[in-house]
């Protein structure tokens, strides 16, 4: 039996002015695949992953999730179905706002509590926060929280509504070392016992867990390799990708890339003394 599609991007483009942001995109992710999406600064991870999510729009080309495109009715139905995380995003919307509202807003797809919230998704809010130790931040503005306490409220914001898709667009950024575990042992679970969709964004090698067996590889805003993980993660592609020599190691559960770098930056510095 073939897989439901998901999320369809097809010649897909993001253009600002005159620059592309994103450019001819063509992607297929199936019900429960487990998608790394790897790249430097700026080459177009939070564009493509907001636009998918549902919070931003495209210029050129045609997208489906979960089988619908967006259109201002269907909208918030379809981002409701998706559990995103991007401290990126949601960093320029969220000041105020308390950490329950914040978690609760995920539940509507919307940014805030637009519609009557029942007891049980208050019940459920205040379980993942406290789940994820902010049990004592349930009602702190997101402004006066530490940025790992704020990622944690978008990742508690991402579960609250037990999405079909998850996007987790450098979900571990700020997090301490025992949060950050406790978020890979979470999608690590997720992907053994659920068959939730999962598209991870990260530059931290660390973290492309064994369970990412797919990767999409971008640059320049453009598809530079994608298929199984195993197959892309390798010295010769990745030192090509990156224009860079670099050796690719696979551990026991997850990749990691060693580089020789050095900065030239301290010799700048001594010199100009
Ligand atoms: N609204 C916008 N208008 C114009 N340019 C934008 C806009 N949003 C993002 N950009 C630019 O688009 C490019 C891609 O940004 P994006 O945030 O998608 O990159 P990224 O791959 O997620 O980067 P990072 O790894 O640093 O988070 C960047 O050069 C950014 O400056």
């Amino acid at each position: 039996m073939t897989r439901d599609t998901v999320v369809k991007v097809k010649d897909l483009s993001c253009i600002s002015g005159k620059r592309y942001l994103l450019k001819d995109i063509n992607w297929e992710v199936k019900k429960g695949d487990r998608w790394v999406v790897f790249g430097m600064n700026g080459c177009g991870k939070t564009t493509l992953l907001s636009i998918i999510a549902g919070f931003k729009d495209y210029s050129k080309g045609e997208l489906e999730v979960l089988g619908e495109s967006y259109t201002p009715k269907n909208t918030l139905a379809i981002r409701k179905k998706i559990g995103w995380v991007s401290s990126s995003f949601f960093d320029k919307y969220y000041h105020q706002e308390i950490a329950l509202d914040i978690v609760l807003s995920g539940i509507f797809g919307s940014l805030g509590i637009d519609y009557l919230v029942t007891n049980r998704d208050i019940i459920r809010a205040k379980e993942l926060l406290s789940e994820l130790r902010l049990g004592d931040k349930i009602n702190s503005p997101f402004d006066l929280m530490s940025k790992g306490e704020q990622q944690n409220v978008l990742i508690a914001r991402a579960l609250v509504s037990n999405p079909e898709i998850l996007v987790l667009d450098e979900p571990g950024t700020g997090l301490d070392v025992f949060a950050r575990e406790y978020l890979l042992s979470t999608v690590k679970d997720l992907s053994v016992n659920t068959d939730t969709t999962i598209i991870y964004v990260t530059h931290y090698t660390e973290e492309i867990l064994d369970v990412f067996d797919q990767a999409l590889l971008l640059k320049y805003g453009q598809v530079y390799a994608k298929g199984l993980t195993q197959d892309i993660f390798n010295d010769k592609t990745i030192s090509s990708f990156l224009n860079y020599p670099v050796r690719v190691n696979q551990e026991r559960e997850h990749y990691s890339i060693s580089m020789e770098v050095k900065s030239k930056i301290s010799d700048m510095l001594v010199r100009s003394r």
